[in-house]
C-alpha cells in the first residue's frame, strides 16, 4: 500500500471515528520474513511453553522475602537479649512527624526481644520491573522538568542544614563506582540490603533518583537473581512508603525523624519497611539492621536500632496505621497507602463524584508497574512484538505490549530501536493527536514542544514517516535533547534544543503536542522516591510555565489545527484549569478528545480525558484537544 493510499485510508478511519490499525499492521519489515518470521517462531515457542504450563501466565515472579531466611539471620537473633524499653505512640500528621511521648536514645544498647511476626505482603519490587517507561525521566537535576521532581521533604531526614549536609556529602557520599565502607572494612554483608541502604542514602543525601541508581549498583556489585529482586523489593518499597516509616519510627524513637542523623535513619527505614510491609521476620529485620548500623557506627548506635525496631515489630502494620492514621477518610486512607495527604486529595479532586474509587487508586499507584512497550509502526506490530518478547497485547492502543518480567532493555526488538518502553497512556496521547479532526487537510507539519526524553515525539515520528510527513521536536535541556535524537533516530524528525515558549520555529503547524513539564503525580508509581519530593508549592510555578507553553503552542499554529495539551499529573490546576483559562483566553474550540481514543472506557465527563492506573492500567495522564478556529 503506497503512502497517499495509507493517507486516504487513515483520513477515512478518522471521518468514521475507527482507530487506523490495520494498515499499520501489515508492515515492510514484518511480512517479508523478517520479524513476522521471528513472530512465527515465538508463536511455536509460546504454544509450547504454554504446553509445558509455563507460559507467561504462568510464570511466577519471585517474592523476595525468603531473603533474608537464607542469611541464617534468625540464629543470630536468638543470640540477641530480650530486654525491652517503654513504648512510646504519636499520632501521625501525614509528614513523617509523629507527636510522641517516651523515646530511645541513640546511644542506648540495649537488644531487641525477639519480635512478634508482623506485616502483611511485601512491595511487589522485582528486579527490573520498575523501570523508568519514559526512558529516562531523570535529567539534569537542574532542569526544570516535569518529572525531574525535586524538593524539600526528603531531604530533611537526619536534621542536618544545608550545609551541614553537604559536609556530609562530602565526607560519606556513597560513590557507586567503589565498594561501600562496610565492605571496605570487612565487616559480614548483606549484600541486598546494602545496596539498598546504599540508594536509600544516595536518595536522601544528593536527590538522586532510585530507579537509576539501583540498576546501576547492582549491575557494579554484581548482584543479580534472588538477591537483586530483594534489594529491589526493599529499596522502592522503602522509599514509597517513606512518610508512613518515618511515622513508626518517631513513635518508636519519642522524636521527630528530622532529629535523627540521615544514615541512622535510612538503617530504620530499611528495617521498619521490612517489618511491616513485607514477610521478613522480625528477627531477620532487626538482626540484619543492626549488623549494619554496628558495621559502620559501632555498638552505641547498633542498640539505639535495636532499640527503635524492637518497638515498632510489637505492633502490626494495621495496627501502627490505626493508630498514627489521621482522622479525616482522605488523610487515612494516604497513610495507609503511603501517600502524602496533598497528593490523595489532588487525587480525590480528579476523580470528582467518583472520589469513592479513591482507595482503588493509592492501591494501583502502590503496585509496582507492568512494563508497557510500543511496537513501533511501520516496523513491527504489537502482535508481533508480543509474541517475540512473550508478552501480551495492549488493551487500549494498537501498539502497546505488556511485559510481565525481565528487563526490556535486552530484548531484541528493543535493542534493534524498533520497540521501546512506553506506558500506555503517552501511546494514547500521541495517537489521539494524529488522530485529531482538522479543518482543511492535513500539510503534514507535526510540532513536539515538550519532547524530552523523547517517547512521544519517536511514536508521532513513526506515525509521521507512514505519510511522508515531518515532526519537530523541541527541548531546552541538551541532555534530555540527545535522548530525543536517539529514541527517533532514522525518522522524520528534527531536534531543536530551544525553550518552547521561544522556539524561532516558523509558524503553521498542523498538530501540536504540548506534553508540559508537571508535578508527574500521575506516574509516581514509577519513580519511587518523587511523592515525598513534591510539595503544593512546586504547583504554581509549573502552571505558569504550562500556560506559557500552550499559549506559544497556539501561536505556531494554523487556523484549523489541533493542539493536544497533555500532563502525567491528575491534578486539577495543571489540567482542566490550565484549559478552562486558556479557552476563555482564547477562544479555541475544545474538541471531545474522548472521541479520539475510541474503544477506551471510563474517560471522565469530557471533553477532555483522564486516564488512571487503577482503571487503565496506565499512568494517569490527562489530554486535551484544542482546534483553532
Ligand atoms: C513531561 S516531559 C515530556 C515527555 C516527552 N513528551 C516524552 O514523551 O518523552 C516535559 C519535558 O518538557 C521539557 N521542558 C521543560 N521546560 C520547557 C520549556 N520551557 N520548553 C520546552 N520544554 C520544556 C522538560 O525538559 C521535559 O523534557
Amino acid at each position: 500500500m503506497s503512502a497517499s493510499d495509507r493517507r486516504r485510508r487513515r483520513e477515512a478511519d478518522q471521518r468514521s471515528g475507527a482507530a487506523p490499525r490495520d494498515d499499520r499492521k501489515i508492515t515492510g519489515k514484518n511480512v517479508d520474513g523478517g520479524w513476522a518470521a521471528r513472530a512465527a517462531k515465538g508463536r511455536d515457542n509460546k504454544a509450547a511453553r504454554d504446553d509445558r504450563g509455563y507460559g507467561p501466565a504462568d510464570r511466577s515472579v519471585r517474592r523476595a522475602d525468603s531473603g533474608p531466611e537464607r542469611r541464617g539471620s534468625s540464629e543470630r537473633a536468638e543470640r540477641q537479649s530480650n530486654s525491652r524499653g517503654s513504648a512510646s505512640s504519636g499520632r501521625s500528621d501525614g509528614s513523617g512527624r509523629a507527636r510522641s511521648t517516651g523515646g530511645v536514645r541513640e546511644g542506648d544498647s540495649r537488644e531487641p526481644r525477639s519480635g512478634q511476626r508482623t506485616g502483611r505482603g511485601g512491595d511487589n519490587g522485582g528486579f527490573g520491573r520498575d523501570r523508568d517507561p519514559q526512558g529516562s525521566q531523570g535529567g539534569k537535576r537542574s532542569d526544570r522538568t516535569g518529572d525531574s521532581s525535586r524538593s524539600g521533604s526528603a531531604r530533611q531526614g537526619g536534621g542536618k542544614s544545608a550545609g551541614q549536609r553537604s559536609e556530609r556529602q562530602r565526607a560519606d557520599r556513597p560513590d557507586p563506582s567503589v565498594p561501600s565502607p562496610r565492605k571496605r572494612r570487612g565487616e559480614p554483608v548483606d549484600v541486598a540490603r546494602e545496596v539498598a541502604l546504599d540508594v536509600l542514602r544516595a536518595v536522601r543525601e544528593r536527590d538522586a533518583y532510585a530507579n537509576l541508581v539501583l540498576p546501576k549498583l547492582l549491575r557494579e556489585r554484581k548482584i543479580s537473581g534472588r538477591d537483586a529482586a530483594f534489594a529491589t523489593e526493599l529499596t522502592y518499597g522503602a522509599c514509597r512508603s517513606q512518610g508512613q516509616l518515618d511515622a513508626v519510627i518517631a513513635a518508636c524513637a519519642g522524636r521527630p525523624v528530622g532529629e535523627i542523623d540521615g544514615p541512622i535513619l535510612d538503617i530504620l527505614r530499611l528495617g521498619v519497611y521490612q517489618l511491616l510491609r513485607t514477610r521478613t521476620s522480625a528477627h531477620a529485620a532487626v538482626d540484619t539492621s543492626v549488623d549494619l548500623a554496628r558495621a559502620e557506627f559501632g555498638q552505641g548506635r547498633a542498640g539505639f536500632v535495636n532499640a527503635v525496631l524492637r518497638r515498632a515489630g510489637e505492633k502490626t502494620a494495621e495496627q501502627w496505621i490505626a493508630e498514627l492514621a489521621p482522622a479525616d477518610p482522605v488523610g487515612k486512607l494516604a497513610f495507609e497507602y503511603a501517600h502524602p495527604t496533598w497528593i490523595a486529595q489532588s487525587f480525590a479532586d480528579a476523580l470528582g463524584a467518583q472520589a469513592g474509587e479513591l482507595s482503588d487508586l493509592l492501591a494501583a499507584d502502590d503496585e509496582r508497574p507492568v512494563v508497557h512497550l510500543v511496537a513501533r509502526p511501520g516496523e513491527i506490530t504489537s502482535e508481533e512484538l508480543a509474541l517475540v518478547t512473550g508478552g501480551e497485547e495492549g488493551r487500549w492502543s494498537p501498539y502497546a505490549v505488556y511485559l510481565d518480567g525481565g528487563d526490556p532493555g535486552q530484548l531484541e526488538p528493543v535493542r534493534e530501536g524498533i520497540a521501546a518502553v512506553q506506558d500506555e497512556g503517552s501511546q494514547l496521547v500521541a495517537l489521539a493527536l494524529s488522530r485529531a479532526p482538522l479543518e482543511g487537510p492535513d500539510q503534514g507539519r507535526w510540532l513536539d514542544l515538550c519532547a524530552g526524553p523523547g517517547g512521544k515525539a519517536a511514536l508521532l515520528g513513526a506515525l509521521a514517516a507512514i505519510d511522508l510527513f515531518t515532526v519537530d521536536a523541541v527541548e531546552p535541556s541538551e541532555h534530555r535533547a540527545e535522548l530525543v535524537r536517539k529514541s527517533t533516530r532514522d525518522l522524520p524528525v528534527t531536534v531543536h534544543v530551544k525553550d518552547g515558549r521561544d522556539t524561532g520555529l516558523e509558524p503553521g503547524y498542523d498538530r501540536i503536542l504540548v506534553d508540559a513539564p508537571c508535578t508527574g503525580l500521575g506516574a509516581l508509581r514509577r519513580r519511587p522516591e518523587a511523592r515525598w519530593r513534591r510539595t503544593p508549592a512546586d504547583v504554581p510555578e509549573l502552571v505558569t510555565l504550562q500556560r506559557e507553553l500552550l499559549t506559544a503552542a497556539w501561536d505556531l499554529l494554523r487556523p484549523g489545527g489541533v493542539v493536544v495539551y497533555s500532563t502525567c499529573s491528575p491534578h486539577l490546576s495543571e489540567t482542566v484549569a490550565v484549559v478552562a483559562d486558556f479557552v476563555r483566553r482564547t477562544g479555541a474550540e475544545q474538541l471531545d478528545t474522548r472521541e479520539l481514543l475510541p474503544g477506551v472506557t471510563d474517560l471522565g465527563d469530557g471533553p477532555s480525558a483522564q486516564l488512571w492506573p487503577h482503571r487503565h492500567g496506565t499512568d494517569a495522564m490527562f489530554l486535551s484537544a484544542l482546534r483553532k478556529k
